[in-house]
């Protein structure tokens, strides 16, 4: 198999999540081969459909043998960098940042939240959820330079001086829960997590597109 990052169509792409996690399952279970109509059945995918993904990968299922199952799992760990751990700093230990802090993100996938930042004097020293949390001030000296990602939860109005001084520390990706629109340079990538307008979608496709 090769090292290089393989190209592969974005819907393809898509279901890997779901074919990884029902591989792992019979992988546990001890299932050596898979044919595609099991995988079909399991994950709601059709078979001819599954046939092109994995023909993608490489992976040929042969008539009455199907496909071999560690074979699937070692691609999809590597294309999915489940292999590698992303290290995670968050801003910001207030309400939707401490849930953050108690949740295990590492179970379902490898990114780990290692250091929070706040400037409430009564958090820093703690640790949350087994995560330490320093002063903002101290960033640019304590924050690893393996730290690529950042989740923002402060308030709106710091969030774009806090991105600015995350930006010139390297962080690669943020992802921002405050309202604040942030300017980075092109080179960084930011998602914004607006949960008001995931409500106000959800209420829209409701009304349009009920399902029953
Ligand atoms: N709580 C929610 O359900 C929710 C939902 C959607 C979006 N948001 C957004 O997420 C952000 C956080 O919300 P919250 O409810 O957790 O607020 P919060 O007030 O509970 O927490 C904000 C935290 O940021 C810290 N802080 C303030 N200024 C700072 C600075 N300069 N540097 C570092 N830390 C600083 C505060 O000390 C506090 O611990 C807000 O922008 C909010 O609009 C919150």
């Amino acid at each position: 198999m090769s090292n290089e990052p393989m190209k592969i169509p974005q819907a393809t792409a898509k279901r890997l999540p779901l074919y990884y996690r029902f591989l792992k399952n019979l992988n546990t279970s001890g299932k050596q081969r898979v044919s595609s109509a099991e995988l079909s059945e399991a994950v709601k995918v059709d078979s001819a459909t599954i046939r092109r993904d994995f023909s993608y990968f490489g992976a040929l299922g042969k008539k009455g043998y199907g496909y071999n199952v560690q074979y699937l799992l070692t691609f999809f760990r590597k294309t999915l960098d489940q292999d590698e751990l992303t290290y995670v700093t968050l801003i910001g230990v207030g309400n939707l940042g401490t849930a953050f802090l108690h949740y295990n993100f590492m179970k379902n996938n490898n990114t780990k939240i290692v250091m929070a930042f706040d400037i409430d004097e009564s958090k820093i020293g703690t640790e949350i959820g087994g995560v330490p949390v320093y002063h903002l001030d101290d960033i640019e000296e304590h924050l690893p330079e393996d730290v690529t990602v950042a989740i923002l939860t402060v308030p709106a109005p710091v969030a774009q001086p806090i991105a600015d001084r995350l930006v010139e520390k390297g962080v690669k990706g943020i992802l921002n829960f405050t309202p604040a629109r942030i300017n980075v340079p092109e080179t960084i990538r930011i998602h914004h997590i607006d949960l008001a307008v995931e409500l106000q979608s959800l209420v829209y496709f409701l009304k349009h597109y009920p399902t029953e």
